[in-house]
């Protein structure tokens, strides 16, 4: 479980991203996270594993409070909790599979990371995780070699041979065409109700959010305008998370859509 408990975020230079932000996130939700550019969406998601400090309230992690981890607790701490990004973060002149296996790089002992030799279980639980993406048949070939959508399942299969607890999702399908997108988005889905892993996940495409996530937050200027069921999102909602530029978003949207 996930409690943000009247949490603020300002940066060093002074801009508020976040302002007293209240939220319980259960375990195995997929959760989705909306509203315009600088809303303060990346930084609430990155507040929950540390990549950003809080600058007021508590944050709990499993009744963790995370602000107060230090050394190889927060190590500990991260390894529960998977991130994809856009951008994949692969190494893409190496194969899919060594690729996975970096995932059990912290766990080897100072031995194998120095020559790099992993253990048949660790090898097999990469295989099984690229399995779960439906890449299993890409595990020998070179990430370059590979599409976006295929790289991004590959970031997701590094990041469930860590066999996480919690999975942070920030703009995971942002550069890729909507098909692919959807693929991307059926893993995630899967992933989260077979396995309970939770999905926290920030995205531009509200109609894929709505139709992939249980719960969507909205946040505009750091503050949560709504949180409920993606089934009671309705049009004025919308307007209330993204301002008067609803309609430029729906139609910026539309556009995308229209490449398919
Ligand atoms: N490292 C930083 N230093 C200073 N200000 C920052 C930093 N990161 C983000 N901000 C500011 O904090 C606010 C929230 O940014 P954030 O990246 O969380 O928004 P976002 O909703 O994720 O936007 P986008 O959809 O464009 O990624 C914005 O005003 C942004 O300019």
């Amino acid at each position: 479980m996930i409690q943000f408990m009247d949490v603020s975020k300002t940066y060093p230079n002074g801009t508020i991203a976040l302002s007293n932000i209240h939220l319980t996130i259960e375990q195995g939700e997929f959760v989705a996270v909306i509203g315009l550019s600088g809303a303060g969406k990346s930084t609430l998601i990155r507040c929950i594993n540390r990549i950003h400090e809080i600058s007021q309230g508590t944050l709990l992690v499993d009744n963790v409070d995370v602000s107060r981890l230090k050394g190889r607790h927060i190590r500990k701490f991260r390894r529960r909790i998977g991130m994809i990004f856009q951008s994949f973060n692969l190494v893409t002149r190496t194969t899919v599979l060594n690729n996975v296996l970096v995932s059990f790089v912290p766990e080897l002992p100072m031995w194998r990371k120095l020559t790099g030799v992993f253990t048949k279980l660790q090898k097999v639980k990469a295989l099984e995780a690229l399995d779960k993406v439906g890449i299993l048949d890409k595990a020998f070939i070179r990430v370059d070699q590979l599409s976006g959508g295929q790289q991004q399942r590959v970031a997701l299969a590094r990041t469930l041979a860590q066999s996480p607890d919690i999975i942070l999702a920030d703009e995971p399908i942002a550069s890729l065409d909507p098909v692919t997108a959807r693929i991307v988005m059926d893993d995630f889905k899967n992933i989260n109700r077979d396995l309970d892993i939770s999905v926290i996940m920030n995205i531009h495409h509200v109609e894929i959010a709505l139709e992939y996530a249980d719960r969507i937050i909205g946040i505009r200027k750091g503050e949560v305008v709504f949180d409920g069921p993606a089934s009671m999102v309705t049009q004025s909602i919308l307007q209330e998370i993204y301002g008067g530029k609803w309609e430029a978003e729906k139609a910026s949207m539309e556009e995308q859509a229209a490449y398919v």
